[in-house]
């Protein structure tokens, strides 16, 4: 078992404190046996509605989708792949809002174990450290990659952020389109869905809030 790395085992305590973690009763299952298992469920799946799992094109599909649950889109699931996080000291001292616009956020509706494709806007004001750009980007993907609601997803990345910043100050806006809307049920085409969470001085200043809001709402 990969030992967890310092940064995912504090963000982990500060979700679990919060009651903000994902619902897992977790399993000492190996990747390997996942996938296993998942691939002999899907078989079973793909039988019952009477698909040919011989056919050339479907024989694989089984052993496809558990790949891609355990692998990719659910690999957030599991500390092991939290990202390698890099802080330096805000030498420079900034202490003026860093924002980063329009992160591309795929993730998985929890629900219908299906798409919810948006873009997620971060900022935080610099304190004592200042994160490495892509790591933002890191985290986003790392909470998307899982089974999610978008509220506790924006809230996640908040709070992670929070814990490895060790500071109040960040703010978090998700806008997304979901296929359990678009795709099926009610089959709204063209209705998005924003979450914002603020932390800090993102909620207690109104000039430092709607400095946010601005670079999200275009
Ligand atoms: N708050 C929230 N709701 C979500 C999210 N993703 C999906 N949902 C909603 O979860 C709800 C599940 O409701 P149910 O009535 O149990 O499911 P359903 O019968 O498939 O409902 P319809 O989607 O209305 O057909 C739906 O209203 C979804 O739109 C999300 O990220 N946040
Ligand atoms: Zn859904």
């Amino acid at each position: 078992m990969t030992a967890l790395s310092d940064a995912a085992i504090r963000v982990r305590s500060a979700l679990e404190a919060r009651g903000l973690e994902t619902p897992m009763r977790g399993n000492n299952l190996t990747l390997e046996e996942k996938q296993s298992r998942i691939t002999g469920l899907m078989t079973e799946m793909m039988d019952v509605l009477g698909l040919d799992l011989e056919d050339d094109s479907l024989a694989e599909t089984p052993e496809r989708i558990a790949k891609m649950y355990v692998r990719e889109i659910f690999s957030g699931l599991d500390y092991a792949h939290f990202p390698k996080i890099t802080l330096i000291d805000n030498k420079m001292k900034v202490d003026e809002m860093v924002q980063v616009r329009d992160i591309t956020l795929t993730s998985t509706c929890e629900h219908h174990f299906v798409t919810i494709d948006g873009t997620a806007t971060v900022a935080y004001i610099p304190r004592g450290k200042v994160i490495g750009l892509s790591k933002i980007n890191r985290i986003v993907q790392f909470f998307a990659r899982r089974p999610q609601v978008q509220e506790r997803l924006n809230q996640q990345i908040l709070v992670a952020l929070q814990t490895l910043l060790e500071s109040d100050d960040v703010a978090v806006s998700i806008t997304a389109t979901h296929y359990c809307v678009k795709a099926r049920g009610v089959m709204d085409a063209t209705s998005t869905t924003t979450t914002t969470s603020l932390g800090g001085i993102f909620k207690s200043r109104p000039d430092t809030r709607q400095e946010f809001l601005s670079g999200v709402v275009r």
